[in-house]
């Protein structure tokens, strides 16, 4: 008898498990397995695996149900739409208002550079459109810690058809269909949890702790009969274990595929000074089969010990060896360099099926070494692969990594090369918006690669303009969607549907992010097979964010916020030499005007945001992530995947985009089990975000004392802020604002907070704005404000 089947079935017949599970079997064959058994084990299904027909109406009622709570629960407490969502409306009907060449589209930022190339400039301040993220999603439905498996892949995305309801609305937000427009609204609205939600599962948290440890080595596979057509329902269960020249904005990422609604865009900047791009060309986890993947040297009942939770314990590392899976030689040399020895728990869980070849769509804390779960099996994939004799000056691109920000992409491809130290004959590129895409193309056909990291707007660019592109694609064997959520979101979509349809049917796909929501999970199909792999390392009832970070909130009225910022500041540098914070803004003009701010207050600044040149963004970056004693003020261009090392403190100024912006903005800090303090700051009428993450331990900051002299140096400061920064910080707030459907709601309120928020930058009057702007926003003839 396998040492792995023993605890399976101990468990199984556990006094604790053994009701349910004799009196729910039958319905459980029939239609919805996942709840029932989650509720039973909901630590234990740690990496397990339940499949379920993804085309089967039933299998989402539960989803569907848990949808129309939340949206009742979220009208209940009046919680905000997605900005975005209201980006996409305003963007709709600008298009229809605009001429041609103003036409609103759903882009990422890098079209704008692509216009550029092709003689339709576009104005530049369109700050409060480019740094918001553009979909509100819903929170994650609780973590079942199942993957999904089924049969069937629909290869350049199955048609709308095969999808539920739910997420055809979520794929098409048109104008044409009002109606299929709110419903996609209240289907993609996020979550709010009850607390009783959140304590009732932490309840059943604890008890299966109990089980755990009562039955550590729980490795085995468990069929539980058929959900649908092409559905094999299964359980696995497993054992634990400072004068720089602002640019035009040509940010493919900028974060973040806004949605660009270029016709107000032209409207909101008096800064078009379209300067040219960037002159830089910086040249379970399954236990089954241990031995197949973790051939050297893995001993079965090592591996079948149960494995800390980086949620509960702490730590992020898995007790298993890269030298213990079936990786090559030479990458495990380059895994040593780099310092690696113990796989990261996301690792661990993904590395085995991914070596396998199946699709994956992993979901797993901030830091916790997701780049090297998706980048060391697909430099496998290159290893693998027989060698290209034909045309070597353009060799298939076998890895296709997609990241959303250019940071992050010239981070993933920092990470390759590091892993392919000892594999010369492996090329990685990089391309990414900011950069000329003639220098790029000449790059590429100097050094050919077969490994490439985009951002989503310049490959499409390449795909379409750089001859025999196209052609290398055709070779793509692994597809890597990074942050998959946020690209999968409304904002990248379009670009990340042509860049499918661009890639072969036959690849492997795998998608990673710290937060994959209910809606996205749907959509997931886009690009993933149907028997993929839905890994989440989140334990079932522990928070999205690490235990590690101290969360807290201030809620104080905006007048006061820069002083708090101020004194926050100060009491964190006295009490920590080696102070690395973050301050998140809410768009980039507003993060210039607080880096400003804090510049004049002799603090240690730097800023990064959309509207730098990339040469600057990068070496910025570049110095934050070397520093100590440093604060970044930053806009959403941070918000994901960058791994900045040992922040000590996020500061998020003002609303986030959604729940999801505010985890992985807080996600710079406490990276790698490493400790970090967080601090959202928000004015009284910003309070309701606190509902969308009501279940995270977000507790009261204690106020940093604020005396006379503070507020008067403060207020000093302010006087020597650049007017128009301050205006353009103005004009970007009342945008980013009016796009979000709480605040934006009734205009005459926004006005009088957005003259709140003049007030607080010093000023008496509010600054004048654009006739046509206010038009294009819908604030025309709203009293307060004044009009240029
Ligand atoms: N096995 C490992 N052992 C030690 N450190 C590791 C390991 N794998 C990755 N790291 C390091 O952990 C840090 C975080 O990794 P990474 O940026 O990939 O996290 P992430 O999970 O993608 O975070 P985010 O969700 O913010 O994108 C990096 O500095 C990386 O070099």
């Amino acid at each position: 008898m396998p040492i792995k089947l023993l605890p399976r079935l101990h468990l199984l017949h556990h006094p604790l498990t053994r009701l349910p599970l004799m009196k729910f079997e039958p319905s459980i064959r029939q239609c919805r397995p996942i709840p029932i058994f989650t509720r039973v084990f909901p630590f234990k299904l740690k990496y397990a695996s339940v499949s379920f027909s993804s085309r089967s109406s039933q299998s989402f009622n539960g989803v569907r149900r848990s949808a129309a709570a939340r949206g009742s629960e979220r009208r209940r407490f009046g919680e905000s739409k997605s900005l975005a969502e209201d980006e996409s409306e305003l963007s709709d009907w600008v298009s229809d208002l605009k001429p041609s060449s103003f036409r609103g589209r759903i882009t990422s930022d890098e079209d704008s550079e692509d216009d550029r190339r092709r003689g339709r400039g576009r104005g530049r301040d369109r700050d409060w459109e480019r740094e918001s993220p553009p979909l509100k999603r819903g929170r994650d439905r609780p973590s079942y810690e199942l993957r999904e498996s089924s049969e069937r892949r629909s290869p350049r995305g199955p048609s709308m058809e095969s999808y539920p309801r739910s997420s055809r609305n979520v794929r098409r937000p048109n104008r044409e269909n009002e109606d299929e427009r709110e419903d996609f609204r209240s289907r993609s609205n996020g979550r709010v949890f009850r607390r009783e939600d959140v304590d009732s599962s932490r309840g059943r948290g604890r008890s299966t702790r109990e089980i755990n440890s009562k039955n550590p080595r729980i490795p085995g596979r468990e069929s539980l009969g058929r959900g649908g057509r092409d559905s094999t329902k299964q359980v696995r269960f497993v054992g634990k274990g400072e004068s720089e020249e602002e640019e035009e904005d040509d940010d493919d990422d900028d974060d973040e595929g806004q949605i660009i609604k270029s016709g107000v865009r032209d409207f909101l900047s008096d800064e078009d000074s379209a300067s040219d791009d960037d002159e830089d060309e910086d040249d379970s986890l399954l236990r089954k089969s241990t031995s197949a993947l973790f051939p050297s040297g893995a001993n079965v009942s090592d591996m079948d010990q149960p494995r800390k939770s980086p949620g509960s314990s702490g730590s992020y590392l898995s007790e298993t060896r890269f030298d213990q899976c079936s990786v090559s030689p030479l990458s495990l040399k380059g895994i040593k360099d780099a310092g690696y020895e113990k796989m990261t728990v996301v690792q661990e869980a993904t590395l085995p099926l991914i070596l396998k070849g199946k699709d994956v769509l992993a979901k797993a804390k901030t830091g916790t070494g997701k780049t090297v779960a998706f980048l060391l099996p697909s430099i496998e994939v290159v290893v693998k692969s027989p060698p290209t004799g034909s045309d070597q000056r353009r060799p298939p691109i076998l890895v296709l990594v997609i990241c959303p920000t250019r940071e992050l992409a010239t981070q993933a491809a920092t990470e390759a090369n590091t892993l392919l130290k000892y594999h010369p004959a492996i090329g990685v590129q990089v391309v990414i918006g900011g950069t000329r895409l003639a220098l790029e193309q000449k790059r590429m056909q100097a050094n050919p690669c077969q490994i490439l990291v985009a951002t989503p707007g310049r490959l499409k660019d390449h795909i379409e303009n750089t001859p025999g592109f196209a052609t290398r694609l055709m070779g793509v064997k692994v597809l890597v969607l990074d942050e998959a959520d946020h690209l999968l979101d409304m904002g990248f979509r379009k670009d990340i549907e042509r860049i499918i349809a661009a890639v072969p049917k036959q690849r492997q796909t795998l998608l990673f992010s710290a937060t994959v929501p209910e809606e996205v999970r749907q959509i997931s199909h886009i690009a993933l097979r149907r028997d993929h792999e839905f890994v989440n390392t989140i334990q079932e009832g522990s928070e999205e964010t690490h235990a590690q970070v101290r969360q807290m909130q201030i809620v104080a009225p905006l007048d006061k916020h820069f002083s708090l910022l101020y004194a926050t500041l100060k009491e964190h540098i006295a009490s920590d030499v080696d102070y690395k914070v973050l301050i998140f803004c809410t768009t980039a003009m507003v993060t210039r005007m607080v880096a400003d701010l804090l510049g004049e207050l002799k603090l240690n600044i730097r800023e990064i945001h959309s509207r730098k040149p990339q040469s600057y963004r990068t070496r910025v970056s570049d110095e934050f992530r070397k520093s100590k004693g440093l604060i970044l003020v930053t806009s959403d261009v941070s918000a994901r995947g960058v791994d900045y090392p040992d922040v000590t403190l996020v500061i998020q100024v003002g609303l986030p985009s959604d729940r999801e912006q505010y985890i992985h903005r807080l996600g710079r800090t406490g990276r790698k089990g490493k400790e970090g303090q967080g601090i959202l700051l928000l004015a009284p009428w910003e309070e309701f975000f606190l509902f969308t993450v009501k279940d995270l331990p977000i507790s009261k900051a204690p106020l940093p004392l604020v005396d006379p002299e503070t507020k008067k140096k403060v207020e000093r400061a302010l006087a020597h802020v650049e007017m128009k920064n301050k205006e353009a910080a103005y004009q970007a707030w009342l945008g980013y604002y009016n796009s979000n459907k709480t605040v934006g709601r009734d205009k005459f309120r926004l006005v009088e907070l957005a003259n709140e928020f003049s007030r607080s930058m010093g000023l008496d009057t509010p600054p004048a704005i654009p006739k046509l702007v206010l038009g294009k926003m819908g604030l025309k003839n709203v009293p307060g404000l004044r009009v240029k």
